[in-house]
């Protein structure tokens, strides 16, 4: 056995250096071929032992969030599709990207054959000059029946089956030996302690400012029976498959039953949807029934995750009487506010899109909400959202039951002082910043001459190792793109989501990707938070994100509900903050280290170059497309504008809280919120290391654009 040198990951001769071991055996060609034919052999074999259910069956459920496996999709978007139709208005029908890329792939392919044919030709030709009295025309013919094509199918297979080869050597090359843990103590020892304990003033405002948790309420719930719940909730919970709560449903619903505001946090993927939703359809089981009103608000940051959570709770609430509404951006308006109008119990809402309605649809307030619910509610705190909270919660009574929950939640005070919370119960189930326990972390290290192999690094390993339920996050809208241009270019099957799409485009994404239709989902942050995708194996981050929470995140959505589950983040030089942070979070995961072989990233490389002109004509006409659609929307809004004007004159218009101006401002507020949060000045970011550090990330993150750039 020899420890690799190759395998640390991070500057070498650096005081700060986290050191990860990995042991490696070493053994001769011929011993590691059959060597990895049986690992080979043997990790096929565990796979489809696994498959059905890669749930730990001796994992205990109240420590660990975990659970039954429930039903195949707890979720699904028939509320947000319906509105989807609604707000439709005779679409013209558009060529996709996926349309533009097969073309591509078809041309080439025509090509490829086309060349073989022209070779098989040049050859014959060459044969019949040696041969006296040739007939060339017939001859020609004969090799178009038997030459043309055959010779490029068969190259193709030939080079599918040299990537499988490759595959096998690749796969020990990148060298990952199972079952290895990272010593904690060197971890501990080496790194330096950054974490800022609170002053002891701190702690004792937060003593003041929760309320505690009494023993009573807090007893150990081994099965939701025993909770007093009504039999309509049973029901519900019954029929997602939910036998015993997780921690923080057995800790939450109890305290959330008797109405008190509840600041709740636990790791990604341990049951924080239904440990609100239950107590409150229960809680609604008792409303008085003679006028209906809006008596729970929900809110969520995305419109996906306002659309998941709404299906979680109607299937929950199938055995009631209670009644949902779905109230996200994107989606037709007019429908929302006939919803609306209906005051249903429920509203799940993302919060543009409701103080919209709150301004502009009548009949419909905030006055009789009860119950306010934040998910992901740290995220809600930042960024442009705090502004919208506010309008919010000011429509709100002040009388109302407030929760909030994440993954990630803060139990700062002054935060949290601005939710209006009244003597909120702190129910933080895991240690803060912790990732989830059967979470295998692997990284990749990106040196920094080497920012530019990345999209190679990333090809390399979807081709060969992560294969299917794989979601690969990106920092930018654009970096996802070109992704899927070059997957779809490559022949890797894959979905992108993320700003740049209609609303019905990344729903379709996540649809496509949740029913097993494309093997990659290629996404922005969009998708970083709460969603929840049975069976996804692995989390690739192309890069690191630049907030650890979302790393949290990002990673959490794998290895979920007891599940096992992998992330694999790509670490440039200018990350290594991260990756420490990151090795911290892992107390009962594993972390291990990826390494790509210098060989199989030069390849990948040169694939990538090859493809260059082929993604810039992609790109071209997906640019020439998106005219024409613009052009003709343009033109059916003319012609509406002119059949209906005298009624939308007549119409009241209608008033935003933000303009597009205050929300940059208000963005741009909380993003330097967040750099004081985590110790950087505002001022700092001026400073030439701050300032190289963002240039770094920002290269690696354009280094795709680079690809292209250099090849054309
Ligand atoms: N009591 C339970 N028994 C079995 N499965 C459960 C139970 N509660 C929740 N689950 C399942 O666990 C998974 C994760 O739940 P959920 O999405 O609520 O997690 P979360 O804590 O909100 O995660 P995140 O922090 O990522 O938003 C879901 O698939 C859900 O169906």
């Amino acid at each position: 056995m020899a420890i690799h040198d190759d395998f640390v990951m991070t500057i070498d001769e650096d005081d700060d250096t986290v050191m990860i071991h990995e042991e490696e055996e070493v053994i001769d060609d011929d011993e590691a071929q059959l060597k990895a034919k049986k690992v080979k052999g043997e990790k096929k074999k565990q796979k489809k032992e696994q498959k059905p259910t890669d749930f730990d069956s001796g994992f205990t459920f109240a420590n660990d969030g975990g659970g039954n496996v429930g039903p195949v999709h707890a979720w699904d978007f028939t509320a947000a599709r319906g509105m989807l139709k609604a707000s439709q208005t005779g679409d013209v029908p558009r060529v996709s990207i996926d349309d533009i890329i097969a073309k591509k792939r078809k041309e080439n392919k025509e090509k490829a054959k086309a060349n073989a044919a022209k070779e098989l030709e040049d050859e014959k030709l060459d044969d019949e000059d040696k041969v006296e009295d040739a007939i060339v025309e017939d001859d020609d013919e004969d090799l178009a029946a038997d030459g043309f094509g055959g010779g490029a199918e068969e190259d193709e297979e030939e080079e599918e089956e040299e990537e499988e080869e490759n595959s096998a050597s690749d796969t020990e090359e990148e060298g990952v030996s199972d079952g290895e843990n990272v010593e904690d103590a060197d971890r501990d020892s080496d790194e330096e302690e950054e974490e800022t304990e609170s002053s002891k003033a701190e702690a004792e405002r937060k003593r003041e400012y929760f309320a505690p948790e009494e023993e009573n309420e807090a007893r150990d719930h081994q099965a939701f029976s025993s909770m007093n719940l009504s039999r309509p909730i049973l029901k519900g919970l019954a029929s997602l498959g939910f036998v015993k709560p997780t921690d923080i449903q057995a800790r939450t619903i109890p305290v959330a039953l008797l109405g008190k505001d509840i600041c709740g946090g636990a790791v990604t993927g341990s049951g924080k949807t239904a440990a609100f939703i239950v107590p409150i359809l229960e809680r609604l089981l008792y409303r008085p029934r003679q006028t209906a009103s809006t008596r729970v608000l929900i809110l969520c940051p995305t419109r996906e995750l306002a659309a998941q959570v709404h299906s979680v709770a109607v299937k929950l609430g199938s055995y009631t009487d209670i009644s949902f509404c779905l109230c996200v951006g994107g989606l037709s308006v007019k429908s929302q506010e006939a919803e609306l109008k209906m005051k249903p119990d429920v509203v799940v809402a993302t919060p543009g899109r409701l103080i919209d309605h709150v301004r502009n649809s009548t009949g419909f307030g905030l006055d009789s909400c009860e119950i306010l619910v934040m998910d992901e509610a740290d995220r809600m705190l930042e960024d442009g959202f705090a502004d919208e909270l506010g309008e919010i919660i000011k429509s709100c009574p002040k009388s109302r039951q407030t929760m909030l929950f994440s993954a990630t939640m803060t139990d700062n005070v002054d935060q949290l002082i601005r939710m209006s919370l009244n003597h909120p119960v702190r129910l933080f189930v895991d240690a803060s910043n912790q990732a989830a326990t059967r979470l295998v972390q692997e990284f990749v290290r990106i040196r920094a001459h080497r920012e530019a192999d990345r999209s190679a690094v990333l090809l390399a390993m979807c081709r060969k190792t992560f294969k299917e339920k794989v979601i690969v996050f990106f920092r930018s809208k654009a970096a996802a793109h070109q992704m899927k241009i070059l997957f779809g270019l490559m022949g890797l099957n894959a979905a992108e989501l993320h700003g740049n799409l209609t609303q019905e485009q990344r729903l379709e994404s996540l649809e496509r990707f949740r029913d097993g239709e494309v093997d990659y989902l290629l996404a922005t942050d969009l998708a970083a938070r709460g969603l929840d995708i049975k069976g996804i194996e692995t989390v690739i981050n192309y890069n690191m994100p630049t907030q650890f929470a979302q790393y949290l995140h990002r990673v959490g959505r794998t290895a979920r509900a007891g599940r096992n589950g992998r992330s694999v983040t790509l670490v440039g030089e200018s990350d290594r903050k991260m990756l420490k942070m990151a090795i911290k979070s892992a107390t009962n995961s594993q972390v291990k280290n990826r390494v790509v072989s210098p060989e199989t990233i030069q390849r990948y490389k040169k694939k990538i170059e090859d493809l260059g002109p082929q993604i810039q004509d992609v790109m071209r006409e997906e640019k020439e497309e998106r005219s024409i659609r613009q052009a003709e929307m343009e033109v059916r809004k003319s012609e509406n504008l002119i059949l209906h004007s005298d009624e939308i004159y007549a119409r009241p218009a209608r008033t935003w809280f933000q303009t597009e101006k205050d929300k940059k401002k208000a963005k741009e507020i909380g993003k330097n919120d967040h750099k004081s949060k985590f110790g950087i000045k505002p001022e700092e970011v001026k400073k030439p290391e701050v300032r190289k550090k963002r240039k770094e990330r920002k290269k690696s993150n354009n280094c795709i654009i680079t690809i292209i750039e250099f090849v054309c």
